[in-house]
């Protein structure tokens, strides 16, 4: 009999719980790491996460929560992080420098590490001496409530290695998750971040009373603005409108279950920072993001008309009215 594969999936939250049902539906054995003790003892007792996407039942002969991240770690030879990039280093801090050796590691991340500035995949180059080619980013427009939902999904892959990516692809398909391999890891590591940034603006903008009429150019005045920084910062030839690149910022500028464009629409109705994040519940990547970006384009000097407004309004306490009004002077 072909062994299970074993795999690792470290967070509590919507995303990490989206996976682990696909991962363990389709047959894997997966050690889950949480960091709120009484949310591993009620999985353990109910086989339900109680705090995200309750409705969704696990199977405890495959799903093994636990607090240990060592153990969780050392149990599997895939390693997914599915933690809010903010909180990533706090997350690992229990694991040493070689605590990833030999293992497949698979970035869920939608984010940057603040203050590094610098992507997921990257970090854990620099700081866990994970090669590149042992890496993955999962990518493409998903919400997790869908996927709870079971409705078809789109995945993409990305990494420097095909045939792991492939592989990985294999663990993850079934009757309604479609998943494809890309080599553009860092390419879909970046719009990914960036899209986040662009739905936090279509949220303030729609807090602010704007249309779809004004949504759908920001969103393609959006997509010009991704391409100038992903040519600056990583140039190669790529397909924009693929999914895991366009169809990922439609997704989440558009969609109901979308953080970042849920956390902007409360920015856009006069919501503080802070107000709007305990509203919430749940982390809007773009937030953090908003910050590294601005910071890396100080060395690039791309033009980003959307992110800047962005960043001068969450953090510069600018008026969304004011920014989205001279936003509204650029667009054509
Ligand atoms: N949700 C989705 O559909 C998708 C999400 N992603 C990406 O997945 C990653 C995880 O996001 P997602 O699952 O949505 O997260 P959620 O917003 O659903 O949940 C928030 C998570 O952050 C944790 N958290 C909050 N505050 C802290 C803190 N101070 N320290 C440590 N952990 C904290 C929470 O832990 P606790 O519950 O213990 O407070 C919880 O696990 C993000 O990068 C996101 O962009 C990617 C694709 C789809
Ligand atoms: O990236 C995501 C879906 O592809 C999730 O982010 P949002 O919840 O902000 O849409």
């Amino acid at each position: 009999m072909q062994e299970r594969e074993r795999i690792a999936v470290l967070g509590g939250g919507s995303w990490a719980t989206a996976l682990v049902k696909i991962l363990s539906e389709n047959g894997a054995e997966v050690h889950w790491w949480l960091r709120n003790e009484e949310d591993v003892q009620h999985l353990r007792q109910y086989g339900h996460n109680p705090r995200y996407l309750s409705g969704v039942s696990f199977h405890l002969e495959q799903v093994l929560p636990s607090n240990d991240i060592k153990e969780t770690v050392a149990s599997a030879n895939w390693v997914i992080l599915a933690v809010p990039a903010a909180f990533v280093q706090q997350a690992l801090s229990a694991l040493d420098q070689n605590a990833f050796e030999g293992k497949t590691l698979v970035s869920a991340i939608k984010g940057m590490i603040p203050g590094e500035n610098i992507l997921i995949t990257d970090f854990l180059e620099e700081h866990y001496r994970v090669p590149a080619e042992h890496q993955c980013v999962i990518a493409g427009p998903c919400h997790a409530e869908e996927v709870a939902l079971e409705k078809q999904s789109y995945l993409t892959i990305g990494s420097h290695d095909l045939t792991r990516a492939e592989e990985f692809c294999g663990l993850l398909r079934n009757r309604y998750v479609s998943a494809n391999p890309l080599q553009d890891i860092d390419g879909v590591e970046y719009c990914a971040v960036l899209k986040n940034i662009i739905a936090l603006a279509c949220g303030i903008a729609h807090g602010l009373n704007y249309g779809d009429n004004f949504q759908a150019v920001m969103v393609s005045n959006a997509m010009e603005e991704i391409e100038r920084f992903l040519h600056a910062i990583m140039p190669r030839p790529r397909n924009l409108t693929g999914s895991a690149y366009l169809g990922d910022l439609l997704v989440t500028a558009y969609s109901q279950f979308s953080r970042n464009r849920t956390f902007g629409n409360m920015i856009g109705r006069g919501y503080t920072v802070k107000s709007a994040q305990f509203e919430m519940n749940m982390v809007a990547e773009g937030y953090y993001a908003v910050q590294s970006i601005n910071e890396l384009n100080k060395r690039l000097q791309v033009d980003m008309p959307i992110v800047s407004a962005v960043y001068r309004i969450l953090y510069e306490r600018i008026s969304p009215g004011v920014e989205i009004q001279i936003l509204k002077t650029k667009f054509k």
